[in-house]
């Protein structure tokens, strides 16, 4: 019999999954949680290294975790304190993040591309003990490390002054500390810019991953689908929430192989899935495009996969179904994630183990566990079905707040526990979650956060700025890409190229400003917010300078 997927409480709507709830073990800690079924699955392929064939099987990967975790432990880390990862894609993240989680220690990830300064800002901010990268890169965190006396553990050689991660795994696992750790104790702390402002970091513990994972994984039908056969294509990076959670996590509990690529290649990734026979592939857009428009795809057989999921931004119609002819054998469908939401709101049910019909451009259906809602922006009042508002939601998956920043949290969770997303989307009438518009100002270059706030405030450092917004821009291959509008200062003659430079030389590639704008005056309301949409709208017009 069909659930009632829709209530009223206290004069709210409120929607959730067609799949009945089930019993989340919220107590146990993250890798207890993983590796709880590890007796079935200890001696299959966990990680599979795309770069060598290199495969570490579940009791290898488990017994290295620990003895990671042992030796971070004698490096000085302790429960609660935070190790940062600083890492592309590699077997090292995972046993670096799975070692600090046996130790009730708290991972903070962060893109090894960022420039130093991006680097350090977030080692600072959330206080990093150790950090753990590449030789080619420790030359970014080398001072800040050496005047906060920190660590720098690389996992290929070591520089001067590093440790090599080899060291960590020579201890004695039975040495692990006796630590209890709490459900509501922190274990993962990525950075996300959220509805508004600069990147704050995002608490996520224990309870929150255990709770997301099992609404994608556990139950007797669970709604996206996998199991110890499958292999999941390792390709987004683990330092964001998606890859982290969707690949790594799921398949961790579950016992499927990881097949881990450390960065996207379209040849070397189509030679891997029919080598590797590649099951489920978790995809951004800009993946789908480039297998939907690459002549090569045609010469491999990509018939193994059966799961095609794409999330992080929206996907059109058209770029699903250009890409549906090159699966023969795969369900396509989209998954709804925000960071803050721990990440999923919403997954596909067609990747249901009874999977359900779906429609194409739909992204999801609100996960089980969870509850829903959508609500008029200006009145708070929540939204029946069909009609457009902010989504909310509600659930133990959910992120515990933004580190040391009650205030950023109180304006994205409210007190009854809703989160708010800043997305615009409407419910229908078999409970598909469609997105089509945003109230946040976050821009999304390819998955990756952009926040404008971030850019407004390097740009009004330069003498001969005198004002600034950044505002998306929409883009084929990017999806947005950043522009700004500009106010010179008196007199100033700074040009478009020099605005541009400027920028560059201080963020990571998809930060970069594309287009500058020079305006008179930056459109702002009364209380000096700036008009965003205004200026959307007159880059939609088609503004020139
Ligand atoms: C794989 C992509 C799609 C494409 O990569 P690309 O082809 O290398 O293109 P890029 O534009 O990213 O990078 C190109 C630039 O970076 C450089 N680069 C690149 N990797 C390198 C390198 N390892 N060494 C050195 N140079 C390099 C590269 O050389 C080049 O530099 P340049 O030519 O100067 O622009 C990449 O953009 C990417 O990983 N995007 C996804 C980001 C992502 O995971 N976002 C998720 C955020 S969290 C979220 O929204 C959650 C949602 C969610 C949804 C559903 C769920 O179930 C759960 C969650």
């Amino acid at each position: 019999m069909p659930m009632d997927t829709e209530t009223k409480h206290s004069g709210d709507l409120i929607f959730r999954s067609k799949l009945p709830d089930i019993y989340i073990p919220k107590h146990l800690p993250l890798h207890s949680y993983c590796f709880e079924n590890l007796s079935e699955f200890s001696s299959r392929p966990c990680l599979i290294d795309g770069a060598n064939d290199r495969i570490y099987t579940y009791a290898e990967v488990e017994l290295t975790s620990r003895k990671v975790a042992v030796g971070l432990n004698k490096l000085g880390i302790q429960q609660k304190d935070t190790i940062m990862i600083l890492l592309p894609n590699c077997p090292e993240f995972v046993f670096a993040f799975i070692g600090a989680s046996y130790l009730g220690a708290i991972s903070t990830m962060a893109n090894p591309l960022f420039t130093p300064a991006e680097v350090v800002k977030q080692a600072k901010a959330s206080s990093a003990k150790i950090i753990i990268t590449q030789a080619c890169f420790a030359g970014k965190v080398k001072d800040y490390a050496i005047e906060n006396d920190l660590k720098v553990i690389c996992v290929d050689s070591a520089p001067e002054g590093c440790v090599h991660f080899s060291e960590l795994i020579q201890s004695d696992e039975h040495e692990i500390p006796d630590v209890k750790i709490q459900p509501d104790d922190i274990v993962a702390l990525p950075y996300s810019s959220g509805t508004t402002g600069l990147p704050k970091g995002v608490m996520l513990t224990h309870k929150g991953l255990v709770t997301s994972v099992a609404q994608q994984v556990d139950g007797e039908n669970a709604n996206l689908y996998m199991h110890s056969d499958d292999v999941l294509m390792c390709v987004l990076p683990l330092f964001h929430i998606y890859s982290l959670n969707s690949v790594l996590l799921c398949a961790l509990r579950v016992g499927a192989a990881i097949l881990i690529m450390q960065k996207f290649d379209i040849a070397q990734f189509l030679e891997l899935i029919p080598k590797h026979k590649v099951t489920i592939g978790p995809f951004v857009p800009p993946i789908v495009l480039a297998i939907a428009k690459s002549p090569l795809v045609d010469n491999y057989d990509l018939s193994s996969v059966r799961t095609v999921m794409s999330g992080a931004a929206p996907l059109g119609k058209e770029l699903e179904d250009a890409v549906r002819a090159k699966f023969p054998n795969a369900k396509l469908g989209q998954g709804y994630g925000m960071t803050e939401a721990g990440p999923v709101l919403a997954m596909c049910l067609a990747f249901a183990k009874e999977p359900f019909d779906i429609k194409s451009g739909a992204c999801g259906t609100v996960v089980r566990n969870a509850e829903m809602k959508i609500v008029d922006p200006d009145t708070g009042r929540s939204l029946p079905r069909n009609q457009p508002g902010e989504i909310c939601i509600r659930g133990d998956q959910i992120m515990k707040g933004y580190l040391n920043d009650p205030e950023a949290t109180a304006r994205t969770i409210e007190k009854e526990g809703w989160l708010h997303t800043g997305d615009i989307g409407f419910i229908d009438d078999d409970d598909e979650l469609f997105i089509v518009d945003r109230l946040k100002e976050l821009i999304k270059y390819k998955g990756f956060q952009v926040a404008p706030a971030e850019l407004e405030a390097l740009l009004i450092n330069h003498p001969d700025i005198s004002d600034a917004a950044v505002v998306p821009m929409i883009d084929e291959q990017a999806g947005e890409v950043p522009v700004a509008f500009v106010v010179r200062s008196n007199g100033s003659t700074i040009t478009e190229d020099e605005v541009k430079d400027f920028i560059s030389k201080q963020v990571i590639f998809y930060k970069r400003i594309k287009r500058v704008f020079f305006v008179e005056t930056v459109p702002k309301s009364p209380s000096g917010k700036i008009l965003r949409k205004d200026l959307r709208a007159r880059l939609a017009a088609g503004i020139s300078n």
